[in-house]
């Protein structure tokens, strides 16, 4: 299994990461055979899986829940798992008994937390504990409420010198990895200069250390509308569709099931049944 230094080692070596996120046992084995890198329980499973709107509602439990499945699924694989919504903003010792579940409850190999400010202090004493973390800045979704919507950051050049500053200072924090989202791909190309860590990006362009994507959206599962950032390898949609509503009719018709889905009771033992 790869750890925080071959990803480092990897960067300096220019050879690009991937990663890729997982939420259940199959996929989790399906990923790990594609030959990812790095696989990354997101709280985006709110959204894919669990049909929220955001990712606030998603809990510490939902994250372990999901990260013990990819873990079953995917035995060989580093496993990054986001701390969700709030659950890394208030005490220290809150913070770090969350991290801890999800490492020895859900199986994950490092946790990863979003914002700058005063969670990266937070980074820093998780680390001191022991605790890999990734960080992740430009957009960070569970703070869309104060964004006003997804969208594209570090813009403008102020922006972008605040973003440089931030991945800076969670490099010094100790982060063993910094995910880029949604922001121009020279502001990215920058940071990845900067920064000794590996950056990982998701809308940041192509010069970040290495890429990540949401599993239903590469394979094109789910929602009919992705955004711009993504690039949908396959539409499993369309099979799945095709495969269900074939089934439905053949019930309707009685074409499914055929003889070889079925049991049959021995002539002998049916005589009895009927004889008494
Ligand atoms: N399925 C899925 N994929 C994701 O990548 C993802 C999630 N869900 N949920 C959590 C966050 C939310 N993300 C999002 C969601 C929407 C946009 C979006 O619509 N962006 C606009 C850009 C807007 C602008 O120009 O500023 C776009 O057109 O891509 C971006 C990131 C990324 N993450
Ligand atoms: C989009 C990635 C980076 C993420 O945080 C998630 O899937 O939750
Ligand atoms: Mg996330």
């Amino acid at each position: 299994m790869k750890t925080t230094a071959s990803f480092k080692e990897m960067k300096q070596n220019n050879e690009k990461i991937a990663m890729m996120t997982a939420y259940d046992a199959p996929s989790a084995k399906l990923v790990e055979e594609a030959g990812i890198d790095v696989i990354l329980v997101g709280d985006s499973l709110g959204m894919v899986v669990l049909g929220y709107d955001s990712t606030i509602p998603v809990t510490i439990n939902d994250m372990i829940l999901h990260s013990k499945a990819v873990k079953r699924g995917a035995k060989n694989t580093f496993i990054v798992t986001d701390m969700p919504f709030l659950t890394y903003h208030s005490s220290l010792e809150v913070t770090i008994d969350n991290a801890r579940r999800l490492m020895q409850d859900g199986g994950a190999n490092a946790v990863k937390l979003e914002g700058n400010g005063t969670v990266i202090e937070k980074i820093e004493k998780l680390t001191n504990a022991g605790v890999p973390v990734v960080a992740h800045l430009g957009l960070t979704p569970q703070s869309v409420g104060v964004l006003g919507g997804y969208r594209v950051q570090g813009k403008d050049a102020k922006a972008a010198k605040q973003l440089l500053e931030d991945a800076k200072k969670v490099e010094l924090a100790g982060a063993c990895m910094l995910v880029l989202e949604c922001v121009p791909k020279q502001l990215a190309r920058l940071i990845s200069e900067e920064i000794s860590i590996p950056t990982i990006g998701i809308g940041a362009g192509k010069e970040t250390d290495g890429q990540v994507l949401v599993y239903h959206d590469l394979i094109g599962y789910g929602s009919e509308r992705v955004p711009k950032f993504v690039k949908q390898y396959t539409n499993i949609s369309e099979s799945i569709c095709h495969a269900l509503s074939t089934y439905v009719t053949e019930v309707k018709t009685s074409q499914f099931p055929e003889d070889k889905h079925t049991f049959t009771m021995k002539d002998e033992e049916l005589d009895r049944l009927y004889g008494g």
